[in-house]
């Protein structure tokens, strides 16, 4: 049975004061548990601060973005070295604000997803269609592009530790959430789609999770389908009664 990833992303929210503060209220209530892994992916300037409190426990720390370069003249930016050598050992790419906004394209998700791993980080892969889109029948044949690209070129290893995040884009916080079977239904088309790529074994094993208007209230049913395998969560990670609830649903 593959494990939940609950995995909150602050996007550009919070000051340092309250990223501590959320840690210190959650950081002992999460369970020591095969079935759930938490998450949170945090804005650059807290990493260090939220790396060292999460120390021996079982909270994760990742980034929401890197550069695919180790080092070099991209003022800005910020390598897979550095994210490696505070100890942040996830790193969400190809976010489909980054997509939106920052000329995120398939191709450096590529770049940097091998970066990640080159680097030892587990990258958090973000797929997933516009309204525009889904309304043309486009999103099964777009996630398997996105999928395809983003995954072009690592080894059935690798691929295994992937987490993939499907997110429908008029999904995120907009308050509209995915039916949990539609959202299933792109999950299991992905499966497919990695399975294409590498073998069974491989399809099997790597983790799907879904994203778009995620809270407490449909959480259970979401994580209920057969091939979503946690959440990535903006909105309802804020705050801290809201993100144990939903690292809770993902150990039941
Ligand atoms: O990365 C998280 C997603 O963009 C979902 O955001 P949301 O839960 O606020 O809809």
């Amino acid at each position: 049975m593959r494990k939940k990833v609950i995995a909150g992303n602050w996007k550009m929210n919070k000051t340092i004061a309250e990223a501590n503060q959320f840690v210190d209220d959650v950081v002992n209530s999460i369970p020591a548990d095969d079935r759930v892994e938490a998450i949170v992916c945090a804005p650059f300037p807290f990493l260090v601060s939220l790396v060292e409190k999460t120390k021996g426990t079982n909270l994760k720390v990742s980034a929401q973005n890197m550069h695919f370069e180790e080092n070099g003249a991209f003022t800005g930016e910020v390598s897979p070295v550095m994210l490696k050598d505070l100890g942040v050992t996830h790193v969400v790419l190809g976010h489909s604000e980054r997509r939106e906004y920052f000329a995120e394209t398939d191709e450096t998700v590529n770049k940097k997803t091998h970066a990640a791993f080159a680097h030892g980080l587990t990258p958090i892969v973000c797929v997933g269609e516009t309204l525009e889109q889904r309304e043309a029948n486009e999103t099964m044949s777009l996630v398997e592009t996105q999928v395809k690209k983003a995954l072009e070129g690592l080894s059935n290893e690798q691929v295994t530790k992937t987490i993939i995040a499907y997110e429908p884009v008029w999904a995120i916080g907009t308050g509209k959430t995915a039916s949990s079977e539609d959202a299933n239904e792109v999950c299991a088309h992905i499966r497919k789609v990695v399975k294409s790529v590498t073998d069974e074994a491989t399809s099997e094993a790597v983790v799907i999770q879904y994203g778009g208007s995620v809270k407490p209230a449909n959480v259970d049913e979401l994580l209920a389908q057969s091939d979503i395998d946690g959440a990535l969560v903006g909105g309802a990670s804020l705050e801290a009664d809201s993100f144990l609830q939903l690292v809770e649903a993902g150990a039941k």
